[in-house]
């Protein structure tokens, strides 16, 4: 009974807090615990603890029902995941127009800057980040006219979907748009996979120990006051408080409890205050005592008294400057002025005092109890600082908090089943969405993975998402014979025809770069196949990228026939149902810069803008070691320049070879692997600047620049991490207490063992800080949706980071990035290049040139027309009625954009309905 009930309230503050007032209560053991209670005490103390258990366990009841209010918890505990912000896109975009208009294009509001939000990039701003997204979402508008987001009933729902966070009736309602019929047989199925977690609510530990528990408060709080207060009594009901204290003749009556514990320490309040200032929430139950000291009869000799109380406050500020350096030193330093000014505290000071002849046995007890707390203290300091500062493993990143336009964009392609193609500036989440949107299909589809079909445009950018190439999903090979032949091709290799008949979704990323012959081509195939007549066979598209990003590299033999982009592919305007695009900008958090890059990118670049971008001409000097990442256009420069740098390192080069592995062999995966960002083989010396090339976690990110500081085993690190200073041979041994000395020894016995050893590397935090991550393999796959892992390699997530090229930078955070724009030969390519950067304090620019930076005009055309295809289906009649039998080119976009839209030649239609809807997208 009496263990049962200690187990139970072992975790309860309220328990300690019980038993503070007895120096048995300081002990670890629970049954010393309670041993030197006396009788009378036990009984009052343990009735009062079942009151308190059959409190806990009526919460504990009251907590797991009824279910309406666990719903009611639910609700509270997911709220809306996006950032406070206008949600009303189109007011966003009347404010931009009003202040600033680009050649037509509408820009950003220089208005909206509100001084107090940009004042710093540290990581720790994330609510003034999310303020920011509110300002920053009127930054741009991928559509050039005036209400181009008006909610029309098409793109559509870009308008209508970011205004409310309902699902929009708008959406629901549009009949026009709604020709997603899925023609599977086994579609009335499909709920079964819907297996999303539904929110459910469990009250923590804390939670159901609430009734009990007090407000938890910080170690150093538990420690600096526990044993010296005698609030905790003051609160304790009547029952439970300890017989009357003996009078100061009587003190050694009371061997098992020291007379100090009853008493208010000397200097509790300043320390408390002092504590609140520094955590706010670090709330002392016992403050009202502070306020009103109850005076306390002393009950022991005052010189043994006096003595305790040293010792407490000694340990006490030993404890403060291991931990808190900064406030340990204001600390002693308000405790010495008080002392000089009103002699009401004891500054515990002097080291004589704790010397063995001048205490009692009670003090000298004291003396080791308090160095033993010292020890174990400051060794879980250390570890928690050696914990804070080096991670050996990652944490899981949280997931980032869609904002209101992602997550309806994501709710009307998992929900609502539609064709989207969503796209947006640099740095508009367009990535993030898009691994989401994958993340959440395959949750819906985890019975039958096949059915999402995850693709990109080139292979790195699939394997960014877990993908593969549309060439390898479409099993076309190069793709270059006519529809007929590439089915007959595709119908001969079951598992590509497999692919095809059960995909449901089809993902694209990076679709500036698929080829619009390509793009139609795989549509035909599709329909072909599935023999269904619908756009795409019925399967629906997800579709992300930015025109104005890199174009695709047209075949040796279609060069003179120059770009074709997707959306000029006949069939475009019919497989999408929805252009939606993102506006708020997410990696420039400067308004000034994200508006320099918004003209660039749309190719209007006023004058101002290119003196700001001259002005970056200038060497960026940073306060580490590491310098900026070049980008260059071509994969040579990229090698020569790591090269050369890697060569002026000194010391013992490290070389890693990938391990690589799929059903590919040869050539083929051979192929597959180079297009992965992980390197077949990495050299590495201490001193190498790297780019970690994945998400490990919130702050270790694709593009997190760091240096490597050394190359250690995995046992190594271990110690290391425990004693960073062993490491530095330019400590003594003589300097390092004893359990760093024998660290250090066994760090000695070590170096002689044969382990792997891996890239200690520091890393650069936005912040400022740094983190240090013993680097080890990490896999890529390019795996097709029925899960053959197609290939894979196994390597260090790190690439050399003095240079990269632009093409591996597209999709990429950078906070330092240096280009010359001399060596720029593509459209799309300066605009890849510098809105990589979050900053222009972090953005060097050699060289820059207005005819470098030009966007190619059928884009521009392009992103202009959208709106007009948009103010056309506000009428879908009338432009049914004028609808033209044939296609237009896309050089007509711009006279006729309402004509833009491909008309649906030999599709196989049920119903007029759907021939109308198919016909105009
Ligand atoms: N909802 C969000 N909340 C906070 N940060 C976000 C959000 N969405 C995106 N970001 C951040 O914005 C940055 C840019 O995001 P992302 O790479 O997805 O943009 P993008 O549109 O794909 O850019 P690009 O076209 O240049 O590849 C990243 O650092 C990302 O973490």
């Amino acid at each position: 009974m009496l263990t049962g009930l200690s187990q139970l309230l072992a975790p309860s503050p309220a328990f300690r807090g019980l038993l503070a007032g007895s120096r048995k209560a300081r002990l670890p053991s629970r049954s010393s615990a309670t041993r030197g209670l006396d009788d009378r005490l036990l009984n009052s103390f343990y009735s009062t603890i079942a009151d308190a258990m059959l409190g806990r366990a009526v919460s504990q009841a009251g907590q797991q029902e009824p279910p309406t209010k666990n719903a009611a918890l639910a609700k509270q505990l997911f709220p809306s995941s996006s950032p406070a912000q206008n949600g009303n896109i189109q007011d966003q975009f009347k404010k931009a127009r009003q202040s600033q208009s680009i050649g037509g294009y509408t820009g950003m509001v220089n208005a909206a800057k509100p001084a107090t939000v940009f004042r710093g990039k540290s990581a720790n701003e994330r609510p003034q980040f999310q303020r920011v997204g509110s300002a920053a979402s009127s930054l741009c508008s991928i559509f050039s006219k005036e209400d181009s987001f008006r909610p029309t009933p098409d793109t559509i729902a870009s308008a209508a979907m970011c205004t409310s966070t309902a699902p929009s009736p708008s959406i629901a309602q549009n009949e026009f748009v709604d020709f997603d019929l899925d023609d599977f047989e086994d579609d009335s199925d499909l709920k079964l996979d819907e297996d999303y977690e539904l929110p459910t609510f469990k009250p923590s530990v804390q939670e159901t120990a609430a009734p009990f528990a007090a407000p938890s408060k910080p170690e150093i709080s538990s420690f600096a006051y526990k044993p010296l207060v005698d609030k905790d009594t003051a609160r304790t009901p009547k029952s439970v408080l300890p017989a009357p204290p003996p009078t100061a003749s009587s003190a050694q009556t009371w061997p098992t409890s020291s007379p100090s514990h009853f008493r208010t320490p000397p200097g509790a309040a300043l320390r408390r205050q002092r504590d609140a200032a520094l955590h706010d929430d670090m709330v002392d139950l016992t403050q009202d005592d502070d306020i009103n000291p109850r005076p306390v009869k002393r009950r022991t000799l005052p010189w043994a008294q006096k003595k305790a109380e040293e010792v407490e406050i000694s340990a006490l500020n030993d404890y403060e400057k291991e931990r808190f350096p900064a406030r340990a030193i204001s600390g002693s330093l308000q405790s010495k002025n008080r002392t000089a000014g009103s002699n009401e505290l004891a500054t515990p000071t002097s080291k004589e005092k704790l010397m063995p002849w001048n205490t009692t046995p009670s003090a000298i007890k004291e003396q080791q109890r308090a160095f033993k707390e010292r020890q174990l203290r400051a060794k879980k300091a250390r570890e928690l600082a050696s914990e804070a500062a080096t991670s050996h493993h990652t944490k899981k990143a949280a997931p980032v908090s869609l904002s209101d336009e992602q997550a309806r964009v994501l709710d009307l392609v998992v929900n609502s089943g539609k064709s989207v193609f969503f796209t947006g500036s640099a740095g508009t989440g367009k990535s993030v969405l898009m691994r989401t949107i994958i993340e959440r299909l395959r949750k819906k589809y985890m019975r039958e993975p096949d059915r999402v079909a995850v693709t990109a445009s080139t292979g790195l950018a699939a394997c960014n998402i877990g993908g593969v190439t549309l060439h390898s999903f479409g099993g076309i090979g190069l793709g270059k014979e006519d529809i007929s032949t590439l089915v007959k091709k595709i119908k001969k290799n079951q598992k590509a025809k497999n692919r095809w008949l059960r995909t449901k979704i089809l993902i694209v990323d990076e679709i500036s770069m698929v080829d619009g012959d390509l793009f139609d081509k795989l549509e035909g195939i599709a329909r072909m196949l599935r023999n269904n007549g619908r756009p795409f066979g019925g399967i629906q598209l997800v579709i992300t990228g930015d025109f104005f990003q890199l174009p695709p590299v047209p075949d040796s033999d279609k060069k003179e026939r120059g770009v074709k982009f997707a959306f000029e592919a006949g069939t475009w305007n019919t497989a999408i149902h929805h252009t939606i695009g993102l506006t708020q900008v997410f990696r420039q958090k400067d308004p000034e810069f994200a508006n320099m890059l918004n003209e660039m990118r749309l190719g209007k670049i006023s004058q101002e803008t290119i003196r700001a971008f001259q002005k970056l001409s200038r060497p960026v000097e940073y306060h580490d070691s590491l310098g900026a990442t070049e980008l260059f256009p071509t994969r040579n420069e990229v090698e020569n320049s790591n090269a050369f740098k890697m060569r002026a390192l000194h010391g013992r080069s490290y070389t890693y070879e990938a391990q690589d592995s799929g059903t590919f062999q040869g050539d083929m995966r051979d192929k597959l692997l180079s297009n992965m960002m992980a390197p077949k083989t990495i050299e590495l010396k201490k001193g190498a600047q790297v780019m970690l090339i994945k998400n490990l976690d919130d702050q270790l990110v694709n593009g997190s620049l760091g240096k490597v500081v050394a190359f250690m085993s995995d046992k190594t690190f271990e110690i290391y991490n425990n004693y960073p200073d062993i490491i530095d041979d330019q400590i003594p041994d003589e300097d390092l207490d004893d359990d760093a000395r024998q660290a250090r020894i066994r760090l000695n016995g070590l170096k002689k063992e044969k382990e792997v050893h891996f890239p200690l590397v520091r890393f650069a935090m936005a912040d400022g800080t740094t983190r240090d991550l013993l680097v080890q393999n990490e896999e890529w796959k390019v795996e097709l949706p029925s899960g053959e892992v197609q290939a894979q390699r196994s390597q260090l997530p790190l690439i050399l980071a003095w240079a990269l090229s632009i093409h591996k930078a597209q999709g990429q955070t950078l906070e330092r990035v240096k280009i010359d724009l001399k060596k720029i030969f593509e459209k799309g390519q300066a605009y890849v290049a510098l809105s990589r950067a979050t900053s222009q304090a972090g953005l060097e620019v050699k060289n820059f040139d207005k005819s470098k930076v030009m966007a190619h005009p059928r884009v521009g055309e392009f992103y202009k027309s959208l709106y007009s295809v948009n103010k056309a289906l506000e009428h879908p009649t009338v432009v049914a009625a004028t609808a033209p039998k044939k296609p237009k080119s896309s050089t007509n976009m711009k006279e006729e954009p309402s004509l833009s839209m491909a008309e649906p030649q030999g599709f196989d239609f049920d119903d007029d309905e759907e021939e109308a809807m198919a016909a105009y997208g």
